[in-house]
């Protein structure tokens, strides 16, 4: 069963000029699919993702998410989807400072008034799933960046979202933490079925999804799926990267290990 079917979406933004960014996209995601979106810098990544992420809406054509439409939502229904139902991670970890990693991982739980008992069982799964006891007390600036960001998958996946949206998850890390993140977001989809869509520029990280989808000024440029080993997947995305064309420096994060 497919959580996301997008039919002919557009998204135009205005202003002096106006700017064409999606022009008639059509997918589907399959329920508890890992899918990576890549494209050239500018091809709309960011802009898709924000419609998945109910912040933005398409200009014309349907995106239907888990079943609903959230262009019906008011603010405040699609402010209540995203809480219930979506996880989000980001480059940048967007940890709160001031909070340890175990207040961080929890805070979705605390907002939305969640028992006591039940925030507690989940925080002490998550933070052995993710390798974390170590530092529960620990506040973000003392981690490390693959530290930080399994943080940041904790806090996404503590109120068991249907679909996680993570866009450049491992843009701030190193090859080792990008990996062991990457191992972890396999897990997940895996283990607890989340579906994953995550854009990213790196063919390592895009080799650990089931299908990776291209996009190219706004439109469909092609897609594959992993059939068989990571490596020849790999292969395979770096091949349709160079008919893809784009800025050189939209590669400068890939590691070719
Ligand atoms: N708020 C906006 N107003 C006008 N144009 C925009 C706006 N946001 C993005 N664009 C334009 O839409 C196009 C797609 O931008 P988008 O950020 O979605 O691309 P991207 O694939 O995510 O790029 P990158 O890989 O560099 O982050 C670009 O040409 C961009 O200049």
């Amino acid at each position: 069963m497919a959580i996301v079917e997008a039919r002919n979406i557009s998204k135009i933004y205005d202003g002096k000029v106006a700017h064409l960014a999606i022009n008639q996209l059509s997918f589907e995601v399959e329920q508890g699919e890992f899918l990576a979106i890549m494209g050239p810098s500018g091809s709309g990544k960011t802009t898709l993702l924000n419609m998945l992420s109910t912040i933005d809406e398409p200009t014309s054509g349907t995106l239907t998410i888990d079943g609903v439409d959230p262009q019906q939502f008011t603010a405040k229904q699609a402010a209540l989807f995203r809480r219930e139902r979506l996880g989000f991670v980001f480059q940048d970890f967007n940890l709160l400072p001031a909070l340890t990693v175990e207040e961080n991982m929890v805070l979705p739980l605390t907002l939305a008034n969640y028992p006591v008992d039940e925030m507690k069982g989940r925080l002490d799964q998550l933070l052995y799933d993710l390798h974390l006891e170590d530092v529960r007390k620990k506040q973000p600036t003392e981690l490390s960046g693959g530290q930080a960001q399994r943080t940041a998958i904790g806090r996404a996946l503590i109120h068991q979202p249907k679909l996680l949206l993570a866009d450049e998850p491992t843009g701030n890390l190193d090859s080792k933490s990008s990996k062991d993140v990457l191992e972890l977001l396999s897990g997940v989809n895996k283990e607890r079925q989340t579906t994953i869509i995550m854009v990213t520029h790196d063919p390592i990280a895009a080799s650990y999804c089931d299908r990776v989808l291209f996009i190219k000024d706004g439109e469909y440029f092609n897609e594959i799926y992993k059939e068989d080993l990571r490596q020849t997947f790999f292969q395979r995305i770096l091949n349709v990267l160079s008919l893809l064309g784009g800025n050189v420096n939209d590669l400068s994060t890939v590691r070719l290990s």
